[in-house]
């Protein structure tokens, strides 16, 4: 059934029950506007994830783009050193998209949500001529100050939490098997990771009490990331490729199978959405972080903000909306 051949309203009652309710929620889907409880200052985000920019319905189901877009919302939030609380999400749907996606996007959102207590409160609907999910998060402070980007110092050291260049490489091996390049078998895990990433949420407030001094998820490649975070604070991160080696290492044999650099995977690929925060060099690091460079002074006019082992790097520094390669 496709979901012009049933009502709008009869669209949203099948949908709005599937949601998580969340343990903020005071009043849910159903009426003008959700109502929330806060415990501290409120932070706020949104995403929007587009067929073919973000996601390929042959490559990704419903529940795996609904996982995506509620992972990549909930991890910005995490960044700034808070707990997700909550998500509205809007969507626009071609006519022809089928009913089962809407409800398995539904079943990918709960899936994501649920183990962390965030609710899915409201959202919209719409047809449209691209299939679309807008996600806007809400998340608490509970007192603590936000980790922003600004915050890093030179000596401080660079590390980060959860994985890197995975989804990247799961990206190429669907790119290059739908071209008959090569097969998934072995690859399964690095496609998983593309699909469903699995960002380390809570290592977010750890690293805000132990005293980050900047944070963000890492979404559009370590190298441009890293790089937002020297410029907004007017540093370098310098990045060292032999405490990054484990990770490149794990993408080896991926590498091989597309003729590509895993280095290149781990330093530019985006949307793993691990979290990358610098740390004073007095603080003992939360355990999930993993030292992968130190911060220096911004020394040279038009400092590029990031470098591995002191040098700039030459080729793309990762995602691009405008400039995709
Ligand atoms: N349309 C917009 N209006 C206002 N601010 C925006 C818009 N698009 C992006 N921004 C802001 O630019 C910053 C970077 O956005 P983005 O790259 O989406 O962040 P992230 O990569 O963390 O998701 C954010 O602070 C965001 O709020
Ligand atoms: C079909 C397809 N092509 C390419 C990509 C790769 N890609 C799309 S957006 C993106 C960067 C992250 O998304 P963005 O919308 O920039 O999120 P944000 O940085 O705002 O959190 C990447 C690596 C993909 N996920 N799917
Ligand atoms: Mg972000
Ligand atoms: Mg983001
Ligand atoms: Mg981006």
């Amino acid at each position: 059934m496709r979901v012009d051949e049933i009502t709008e309203t009869e669209l949203i009652a099948r949908f709005a029950p599937m949601l998580p309710v969340g343990v903020r929620t005071v009043l849910g889907p159903g009426d003008d506007a959700a109502v929330l409880t806060a415990r501290g200052d409120l932070v706020v985000t949104t995403d929007v994830l587009v067929e073919d920019h973000h996601f390929r319905t042959r490559w990704s189901t419903g529940a795996d783009v609904g996982w995506r877009a509620a992972m990549q919302n909930l991890a910005d939030v995490a960044a700034m050193g808070a707990v997700p609380t909550a998500l509205v999400v809007a969507l626009t749907l071609p006519p022809w998209t089928p009913v089962a996606w809407v409800e398995d996007l539904a079943r990918g959102l709960a899936q994501a949500c649920e183990p962390h207590g965030v609710g899915v409160v409201g959202g919209d609907l719409s047809a449209g001529p691209a299939l679309s999910v807008a996600v806007t998060a809400l998340g608490e402070l509970d007192g603590r100050r936000p980790v922003t980007r600004g915050g890093a110092r030179p000596g401080d050291v660079v590390a980060h939490a959860g994985v890197l260049g995975r989804s990247a490489a799961g990206l190429a091996l669907l790119a290059a098997a739908s071209e008959g390049v090569t097969s998934l078998p072995g690859g399964e895990r690095l496609v998983e990771a593309f699909r469903r990433p699995d960002p380390p949420l809570l290592s977010g407030v750890d690293a805000a009490r132990a005293g980050a001094s900047a944070m963000l998820d890492v979404s559009d490649g370590l190298l441009r990331d890293a790089g937002r975070i020297g410029l907004a604070s007017g540093v370098r991160l310098d990045l060292s490729r032999g405490l990054l080696a484990p990770g490149v290492d794990a993408l080896a044999e991926a590498a091989q199978d597309v003729g590509v650099d895993p280095l290149t995977w781990v330093l530019t690929g985006g949307e793993d959405h691990g979290l990358l925060a610098t740390f004073p060099p007095s603080v003992a690091l939360p355990p999930s972080f993993h030292r992968i460079g130190v911060v220096v002074a911004a020394d040279v006019p038009g400092d590029p903000g990031v470098t591995v082992d002191g040098a700039t790097w030459a080729g793309p520094l990762g995602w691009d909306h405008f400039h995709a390669t």
